[in-house]
Formats: structure tokens, C-alpha cells, sequence
């Protein structure tokens, strides 16, 4: 039996053959690790082509497998695999090398040699180097060929450097410090990212070492006997499975010693990561009780319970059963509920919108005559100052920090608008009531004054972090001791919807120096797309949960397609038809496109218009059952968050709805207005970064202003 790899194209290459031709292809490949001597295989060498180190072997009459021998180590790597002559075609032009200067195995297209012929005229003056500035040595450290430097030297623009690599002229990994160059980064930084860890010396004939760096783990992946090969097969749909981004193995393994905090736009795996992270935890730090030494489950939560949901899907894929068990997957305030439940707590969670405002408004007949803020001030003190701090009295009110607060207050203010809190408080209580920061610091509080409440957890890691407030983060320090590995955070300020504070870590008790990382590739949106959201969030401060502020730089996506179209509608009736005529169009399925709306109101009157033209939708709820196919997703912006489809329309996207009039123009004062219009754009990158493929945004009547 010999070691078989496996190169992400293989995959790819095999998804676009029929299911016949791929299970035949598989039926190969396992043969080929038992025998590759098998006479029905014909192993062949391609001694003609460029390297001599390529094979092939037969799936059927006409498929071919191209991969590459490492005899003397018994290891082949499948590369790619499909009809006759196109497997021929792509082998004649490849190489398969460990790169001298990072150690990770490269498969690259060799350049046709261009006979530079002595030029007849002067030449016309040429735009300088992309990377003029950049020795050839220093290239040659990032990881590109040397074959690939005459190459490199001729890049003038970004879409030569994009061409040479979807054309595999240059590497994955080398391309990724050039686009980082491009993008402005000092080598030094560049270097940094894409070569944390220099190989002292590289054997450029171990194959087996070189698939073992993180560089390489990214592009292949090992199975070493038939169980392992069955495994692979079977997971090679879904690529985050197997091929994680040096970036993201780097965090998802490993031991810890802290605190950890991933941010990265959307799409940039994240939600991957942290899932990985769990894995690796429940394999490697957890145990499940009862064992005798108890170090406890990981528990990763999740802000929403849509998300909860998806995520404990996808943990199937990746983790064993045992790991599984020692898995657990919440929704923060579904921990806490049932935590707090145990405990005889006698309060219901305050969740219904029209009960809140009938308490705020009998709350506000206590604001003093002589003061003119509004109830929409008060609400917002209680969210943004108030519950944040866990203020209980008005000496402690009067010391509060209101930093980022529009409308100014002075001690004698505070005094006399005081007794608004303290009834709405009062009113809370009267009605067994609990806000969920009120639970928060309850359980807490709970945790601290009794540590053996404090469940058998090893870890904790929190996705959808830029929604959690300071008082969810404060109990969720709480859970866990501090020390290695316990916690990972996740999350993007770019994505905060949910109206709250910005949160600082430190300040909660969550020291996160010098373990930070940040993700820069989008994975799921074409680069066009994510351009389109990006530049709606221009000029907006995005904050990186700790205090500091965060940037996109570097983030970009290595797909492409058409640029968003955006297009305004006389008519609503207009808005869904030009939405069932793009679905035909571009021959998508319904089930794996969305249309999104700022409100639930609009989605109805959406579902109404769609419907009556013949298309059955099915309106994305709590629940997170798949979409029966032929029916149409339809979901508010709130909702998308954390999804993901081939097509999303973006509708109705018309002046007072995008933004929606109503909660900005009820900002008590400037700042607070800003932030919710800050969070209106939020929402709208939200949506727009759900788009695999096809992104949409369409209006009527009159256009959002943002368009
Ligand atoms: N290394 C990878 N290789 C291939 N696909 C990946 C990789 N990492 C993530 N993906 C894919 O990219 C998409 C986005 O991943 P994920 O949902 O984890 O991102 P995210 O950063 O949490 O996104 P968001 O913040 O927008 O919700 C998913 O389809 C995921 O399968």
C-alpha cells in the first residue's frame, strides 16, 4: 500500500466530471493505493512533458488521473483528473516542485519560452514594474519560482498578476505576498504573512516533510491508509473541510496561551475557523464527562440561534462522535436561560417589542416637566450607558462614563431624570422581568459568588463576537478560568447589527495581546461583490472589539463575476418580475438564491408579488431546515446574517427603507443618529456579502439615497 495526496484542484477538476466518470475516478484511486502496479490502472510515465516526475492513470476508457510519483517515498499526489486529451494538455505544461526558499509544494504552469527578438523600433514607452521596487531575491523568499520571476518582472497592473494566477502560472502561496505587495505592504509584512515560519534547510526531494507545512496543508491533503482515503472522497465537496488557509490552521490548531481574537471581513472563514478550533479542542484539550480527570467540554456560542443551529450541522461533517460529545453548541442566551432555569430563577427575558415600549412609556411620566429629552433619549441611555455598566443607583449614575454619548448631561440633569431608570427598573421587577444584560450580570454574579456553579468547561469560543455587549463578554469570562486555551473569539465590527455597544475586551476582563490574527480571503464573494459592499461602509469607523479600530486592508476575494447590477424599478409588480426574469436567466435554482428586505413588512409584500407570478417562496424562520427545491428564499437583512446563497437579491431597496427612515430618524441626537445609520450600512454589507455567485439590488419607486 503506498501514501496517497491529494492537490485542492484534483477536487475541483474531479467535480466537473459526470457522478459516473467521479466514482469511477475514486474506484481508481483506491485501487492505486492498494496496487499501483495494477495492470487495469496503466501507470504510465510522461517523460515528455516538463516534469518528469508526472503519471497518469485511467478511470475508465477515456478519463485519465494526472498525478505525480515520489517512488522512493511511496507517495503520489493526485493533481488533477479529466478527459483524455485535456488531462494531457494540462500535464504538459505543469510542475510539481518543493519550492527551495519556503519549503511548500508548488504545482505551477510553466511559461512557453518568448524568443526575445532584438526590437525593429524603439519601444513605446511602458509602464514601470508592478514590483520594481522589489529585488529578485526577495521574490524568490515569498515563494515564487524562479521559472515564474521574467514573468513577475513583466506585471505592470493588478490583472496581470490576477491572470498569472488563474492561469497557475504563479502559485497560491507566492501570490498571496505579491498581492499583499501590490496592495501596498513592505515586504517585511509581506513576508511575515505568507512565511511566518522559514524551514532553516529544504530538502527539495522530501516530499513527505514538505506536505506536512502548513503552506502546503492549505493546497493537499494526506490519506496514509484506506480508511483515511474513504474519508477524503467522501469530503471533498465541501473544500473547508480539508483545506484550511495557512492562516486558518495556524489559529484553529494548537495549543494557546490565552485569550485568542480572529477578526476578517465577511466570507473570510471565520465561522470556519472557529469550527475547526472546536474540533481541535475536543480532540486535544476536552474531555467528556464522566471521565475521571474533568477538563470539561467546549462550548462555542453563537449570538444568534439560527447560527447555533447551522453550526452544530456542520460539526457533523468534521468531528467524530466522541468529539461531538464533548462539543456543545448555544446561543447565549439559550446557555443562560436554561443555566439560570436550574437555578430557580424566577424572571422571564423582556423580548417583546410592544410590552417594552408600554413599560418605557409609563416609565417616561416620570421625566421631570422641566426637561425636554425624549423617550428615544431615555432608551437609548438605558441601552448604551446604563445596562452596559450595570448602574443600579443613582450615586452611580451620576459617575458613569457617557464617552460617545450625543446629547450632554451634567450632575444636576442626571439627578433629576434619574427617577425614569429607577422606575423602569422598578417596572421590570414588578412584572418578573429581566433584560438579557440583566441576566448576564445575574448569572455572573451567580458564577462568582458560587464557583461550583460554574459548569465543566475547558474552553469557550464565541462566534459573531461584534454583537455580544460588554455584559454577555463579562459572563462569558466567567465561564472559564483563565489560562491556555480558554477562549477564541471571532468576530467583524464591519457586521454589527444589533444596535449595541461597541465592546473592549480588556475592559472585560479578556487580555488578548499579542494573540490577534486577522483573515484577508474571502472565499465566498466574487472580488466585484465585495467591492460593491465594501464601498458602502467607506468612511465609516470600524472598531476590532478591543478598543482599536480595524481596517479591510488586504482583503480581497480570488473569484470573479459580473459586477452587481443595481437597478431602479417604477413599480413593486416591475421589482418581481425582473427578479423571477434574472433567476431565469442566468439558469439559476430558486432554492439557492435569497431575496432580501430591510423589514418583514416588505418581505410580505414581496412573497405576495412573487407568488402570484407562479413562484413558490419559502420565508427563512427560526428554523434551519433546508429549502425544498423550486421554492425561492426570502429573508429580512437581520436574518441572512451568517448565510449563505449562489444568488441574492437585495430588493426594495428605495428611499426610507434603505435606511430605514423610521429607527434613524428617531435617534435622539447626532451621534446616536450616525451610529444607526452605521448600522443601516452595516446591514446592507451583511446582505450584499451573502452572494456566491450573482448579487442584485434592485428598488422602486424611488431609490435609497445610498444608490
Ligand atoms: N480554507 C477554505 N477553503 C475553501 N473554502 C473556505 C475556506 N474557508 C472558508 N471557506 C468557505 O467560505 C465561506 C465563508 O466561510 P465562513 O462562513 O466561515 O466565513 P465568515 O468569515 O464566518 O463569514 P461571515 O462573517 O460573512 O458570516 C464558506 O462557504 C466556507 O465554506
Amino acid at each position: 500500500m503506498v501514501s496517497v495526496a491529494f492537490s485542492e484542484k484534483y477536487f475541483d477538476s474531479l467535480l466537473k466530471l459526470t457522478p459516473n466518470e467521479q466514482s469511477q475516478a475514486n474506484k481508481a484511486v483506491m485501487l492505486f493505493q492498494q496496487d499501483p502496479q495494477h495492470g487495469g490502472l496503466h501507470y504510465e510515465k510522461l517523460t515528455a512533458y516538463k516534469d518528469g516526475k508526472l503519471r497518469s492513470i485511467r478511470a475508465n476508457q477515456d478519463v485519465r488521473i494526472i498525478l505525480a510519483a515520489a517512488e522512493k517515498e511511496e507517495l503520489y499526489l493526485m493533481l488533477y483528473v479529466d478527459h483524455h486529451e485535456a488531462a494531457y494538455a494540462w500535464a504538459a505544461k505543469r510542475k510539481v516542485e518543493i519550492n527551495p526558499n519556503t519549503g511548500s509544494l508548488q504545482v505551477f504552469t510553466v511559461e512557453e519560452r518568448r524568443e526575445e527578438a532584438a526590437p525593429a523600433q524603439p519601444a513605446a514607452p511602458t509602464l514601470p514594474g508592478l514590483f520594481d521596487a522589489i529585488r529578485d531575491r526577495q521574490l524568490l523568499q515569498l515563494g515564487v519560482p524562479e521559472e515564474a520571476l521574467p514573468l513577475v518582472r513583466r506585471m505592470t497592473i493588478e490583472a496581470d498578476l490576477e491572470s498569472a494566477y488563474h492561469s497557475e502560472q504563479i502559485p497560491a502561496d507566492a501570490y498571496e505576498g505579491l498581492f499583499m505587495l501590490m496592495a501596498g505592504a513592505s515586504f517585511e509584512e509581506a513576508y511575515a504573512e505568507v512565511v511566518p515560519a522559514a524551514p532553516e534547510a529544504v530538502d527539495t526531494e522530501d516530499y513527505a516533510t514538505a506536505l506536512a507545512r502548513p503552506e502546503s496543508q492549505a493546497r493537499f491533503t494526506v490519506a496514509d491508509d484506506e480508511q483515511a482515503l474513504q474519508e477524503v472522497l467522501n469530503q471533498s465537496i465541501e473544500k473547508w473541510r480539508v483545506f484550511l488557509h495557512p492562516a486558518q490552521r495556524r489559529l484553529a490548531e494548537g495549543k494557546k496561551n490565552g485569550p485568542v481574537r480572529v477578526l476578517g471581513g465577511a466570507g473570510t472563514g471565520k465561522t470556519v475557523v472557529a469550527m475547526h478550533r472546536a474540533r481541535w479542542l475536543a480532540e486535544n484539550v476536552a474531555s467528556a464527562p464522566p471521565s475521571g480527570e474533568e477538563q470539561g467540554k467546549v462550548l462555542f456560542t453563537t449570538f444568534t440561534r439560527n447560527l447555533a443551529a447551522d453550526i452544530r450541522q456542520n460539526l457533523n461533517k468534521i468531528c467524530s462522535r466522541q468529539a461531538l460529545e464533548r462539543i456543545e453548541v448555544l446561543n447565549l442566551d439559550a446557555w443562560v436561560v436554561s443555566f439560570l432555569k436550574k437555578q430557580r430563577y424566577d424572571y422571564g427575558l423582556l423580548l417583546d417589542a410592544q410590552q417594552q415600549k408600554r413599560l418605557w412609556e409609563e416609565a417616561y411620566a416620570e421625566k421631570p416637566a422641566t426637561s425636554d429629552l425624549g423617550l428615544a433619549f431615555f432608551q437609548e441611555e438605558w441601552a448604551r450607558v446604563i445596562q452596559p455598566q450595570s448602574i443600579q443607583s443613582l450615586d452611580g449614575y451620576k459617575r458613569a462614563s457617557r464617552i460617545g454619548r450625543g446629547t450632554r448631561l451634567n450632575r444636576q440633569q442626571r439627578l433629576e431624570i434619574w427617577p425614569v431608570f429607577e422606575r423602569f427598573r422598578h417596572l421590570l421587577a414588578s412584572n418578573h422581568l429581566k433584560e438579557t444584560d440583566d441576566v448576564y450580570r445575574d448569572a455572573r454574579e451567580l458564577l462568582e459568588a458560587n464557583p461550583e456553579l460554574r459548569p465543566a468547561l475547558c474552553s469557550v469560543i464565541v462566534d459573531e463576537a461584534q454583537d455580544m455587549g460588554s455584559q454577555a463578554f463579562m459572563l462569558l469570562r466567567a465561564l472559564v478560568p483563565p489560562g491556555p486555551n480558554d477562549m477564541f473569539i471571532v468576530g467583524d465590527g464591519h457586521q454589527r447589527i444589533y444596535g449595541k455597544n461597541k465592546v473592549v475586551l480588556g475592559q472585560c476582563g479578556i487580555d488578548i495581546r499579542g494573540r490577534s490574527a486577522r483573515l484577508k480571503v474571502n472565499y465566498r464573494t466574487t472580488d466585484e461583490t465585495r467591492k460593491l459592499a465594501v464601498s458602502i461602509l467607506e468612511g465609516v469607523e470600524v472598531d476590532d472589539l478591543d478598543g482599536g479600530q480595524d481596517s479591510q486592508q488586504f482583503y480581497h476575494s480570488l473569484m470573479h463575476g459580473p459586477a452587481p447590477e443595481v437597478r431602479a424599478f417604477e413599480f413593486m409588480d416591475e421589482q418581481a418580475e425582473a427578479i423571477l426574469a434574472a433567476i431565469r436567466n442566468h439558469g439559476l435554482a430558486p432554492e439557492a438564491c435569497c431575496v432580501i428586505a430591510r423589514t418583514h413588512r416588505e418581505l410580505g409584500e414581496l412573497k405576495a408579488a412573487l407568488e402570484s407570478r407562479g413562484q413558490p417562496c419559502r420565508q427563512l424562520d427560526g428554523r434551519s431546515a433546508s429549502t425544498p427545491d423550486g421554492e425561492l428564499n426570502l429573508a429580512t437583512m437581520h436574518r441572512v446574517k451568517g448565510l449563505e446563497f449562489d444568488a441574492v437579491f437585495v430588493a426594495s431597496v428605495n428611499r426610507g427603507l434603505v435606511p430605514l427612515a423610521p429607527v434613524v430618524n428617531a435617534a435622539a441626537d447626532a451621534v446616536t443618529r450616525r451610529q444607526r445609520e452605521n448600522e443601516e450600512r452595516a446591514l446592507l454589507y451583511v446582505s450584499l456579502t451573502r452572494a456566491r455567485k450573482l448579487a442584485f439590488v434592485y428598488g422602486y419607486g424611488q431609490m435609497s439615497e445610498w444608490f
